[in-house]
């Protein structure tokens, strides 16, 4: 699968950490999701946090809001936050609320070490710099999942135990967002860098915010294989 699907920059980003990237859309967790062979226990611990990801993910894209330069970013951003609050949470709430985890559980579930590194550091991007410095930081969990939920309708062993979870990131719904985020990332690099951007005396900065992103995206499925 090629990062070409999401946009220019995004794929330059992504071959910028080959190692890293395969490390996160590759890692044992995601292999487990696609044979079925993951346990049970690991996914709903994965999913528990995953949840309290997305209520301080859907913080970093609000503070995009607050950060573009553009009505164009200003919706894609906005549209980003209603998806990622009244659509992709659907599916932990669902998931969670079958296995006997209600959301009031689940909005109290106790932040890991990997969890809190990773959103207080795309959080801190956006704090400490401009609209790039957020967006980098935010690209690798959005296209990230976009790849690996491609890959996985595809590869998945049939009828798997975890066809939800690959259908919400194959869906056209996460899909369509993720083009969206992807066309407004090229545009929002060229605006403030121009159409040479890989020679702007910024890029190594944001591809390092990208690679650590990605960095901590690993850490995240380590901490999902760790026993609760
Ligand atoms: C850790 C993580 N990264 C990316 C996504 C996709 O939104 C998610 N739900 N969780």
């Amino acid at each position: 699968m090629s990062g070409a699907h999401y946009g220019r920059a995004f794929a330059a980003l992504q071959e910028g950490c080959p190692s890293d990237w395969a490390a996160y859309t590759r890692h044992a967790f995601v292999e487990g999701l696609r044979s079925g062979d993951l346990p049970r226990e690991a996914f709903l611990h994965y999913l528990k946090q995953d949840y309290v990801f997305l209520v301080h993910f859907s913080r970093a894209w609000s503070l995009g809001v607050v950060k573009s330069e553009t009505l164009d970013e200003m919706k894609v951003c906005a549209g980003t936050v209603d998806a990622l609050v009244n659509h992709e949470m659907a599916l932990h709430v669902q998931t969670c609320a079958e296995a006997g985890i209600d959301e009031e559980a689940l909005f109290a579930t106790r932040e890991e070490i990997e969890n809190l590194a990773y959103t207080r550091f795309v959080l801190d991007a956006g704090l400490q710099g401009d609209f790039l410095d957020l967006i980098a930081a935010l690209a690798p969990c959005c296209f990230g999942y976009g790849e690996i939920g491609l890959r996985l309708a595809d590869e998945a062993a049939e009828g798997t135990q975890y066809a939800d979870w690959i259908a919400t990131y194959s869906g056209a719904d996460y899909q369509e967002a993720m083009q969206a985020v992807g066309t407004m990332f090229d545009a929002a690099i060229e605006r403030r860098l121009g159409p040479d951007f890989l020679n702007s005396p910024r890029w190594a900065a944001l591809q390092d915010r990208f690679t650590t992103a990605t960095r901590l995206e690993v850490g995240f499925w380590d901490m999902g294989l760790r026993p609760a």
